[in-house]
């Protein structure tokens, strides 16, 4: 195996600082150079001494450890860690959270889908599968996201922690495992309810409120394909649809219940995207706006934009059918 070694130009260096960077442009091996790239500039190998080897290796597990599902594959665990990096710098995170905060928010996003199996955690449940029978149908698919996770970094080869004190290692590890926990939807409503409690005297320095920030963080950068170009946005939505789809196929040959979006003979795109954009990425971003105010042209904008683009596919495909 040959350790990826791609020199990033300047230019993709600044491009990996904004939503409008075009993810469907790279190879798996420019995508680890890219996250590798992420690690160092942060500062984070400086101050977590992280072994640079290390860092690949752990990298190129990480990588393996995605399944090539249409959709939970490692270029959306790639997608949601650049639109992490770019609310960094759009927001000014590195002077507002510390490079601890930094390290959680940036391990989860890159270990939160880990070894997903492509049917969603209603499946699992349903179906009795051994992911729901271990977990006790409590979100079985992100404490198997987490428990992959932490299997990494328990090996020497891929543990980008080594070299830490076991209390700072303890720390970062019970943070990703929160984060990674969060960015189950079933909590969307409770974990949004409990930041906007905080948004009206948010304190960077109250360590109860930068908990429920990164929570809010990661979930955004989880389900913002919406917040990019339409170019990109748009295939991504194909590849939701197609592992909705393979679930509700699924789901209808084993005599489970189909949820409507699952449903191939229900779904429309506009559909889709219409109440999600509405009463899922709306809300959130909005709420995130009260502390962050810059988010509105760059990410709030495009969402609405595309609300709007929806609704009226919506009133075209009324008008024709
Ligand atoms: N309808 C719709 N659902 C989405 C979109 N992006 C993410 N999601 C859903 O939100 C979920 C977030 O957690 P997962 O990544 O497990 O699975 C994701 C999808 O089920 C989107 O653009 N449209
Ligand atoms: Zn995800």
């Amino acid at each position: 195996r040959i350790l990826f070694c791609y020199l990033l130009s300047e230019e993709t260096r600044e491009a990996l600082k904004t939503p409008t960077f075009d993810v469907w442009d790279w190879e798996p091996n420019e995508m680890l150079s890219c996250l590798e790239f992420l690690f160092h500039e942060l500062g984070l190998v400086d101050e977590f001494h992280i072994n640079p080897i290390t860092l690949k290796r752990w990298l190129l597990a990480v990588q393996e450890h995605y399944r090539k599902n249409p959709f939970h594959n490692f270029r959306h665990c790639f997608c949601v860690t650049q639109m992490l990096y770019g609310m960094i710098h759009l927001c000014s995170l590195q002077e507002k959270l510390t490079r601890m905060d930094l390290t959680i928010l940036l391990v989860a996003a890159v270990c939160h889908d880990l070894d997903h199996p492509g049917f969603n955690n209603t499946y699992q449940i349903n179906a009795r599968t051994e992911l729901a029978l271990r977990y006790n149908d409590i979100s079985p698919l992100e404490n198997h996201h987490a428990a992959v996770a932490c299997k990494l970094l328990a090996q020497p080869h891929t543990n980008i922690f080594a070299s830490l004190e076991p209390d700072v290692t303890q720390k970062l590890r019970r943070g990703m495992v929160s984060l990674i926990l969060a960015t189950d939807m079933a909590r969307h409503g409770e974990i949004l309810k409990g930041f906007n409690e905080k948004t009206e005297s948010f304190d960077f320095n109250n360590p109860e409120h930068t908990g429920i920030l990164k929570m809010v963080l990661i979930k955004c950068c989880d389900i913002s394909n919406e917040v990019r170009p339409m170019s990109v946005a748009q295939p991504w939505l194909d590849c939701l649809l197609e592992e909705y789809f393979m679930q509700g196929d699924r789901e209808k040959r084993e005599g489970l219940p189909v949820a409507p979006f699952m449903d191939r003979e229900k779904v429309t795109k506009p559909g889709a995207q219409i109440g999600f954009i509405k009463h899922m990425l709306l809300p959130m971003f909005e709420a995130v706006m009260k502390i962050f105010p810059q988010i509105e042209p760059v990410m709030v904008q495009p969402l609405r934009d595309a609300y709007d683009y929806y609704m009226s596919e919506q009133q075209v495909s009324r008008l024709t059918t």
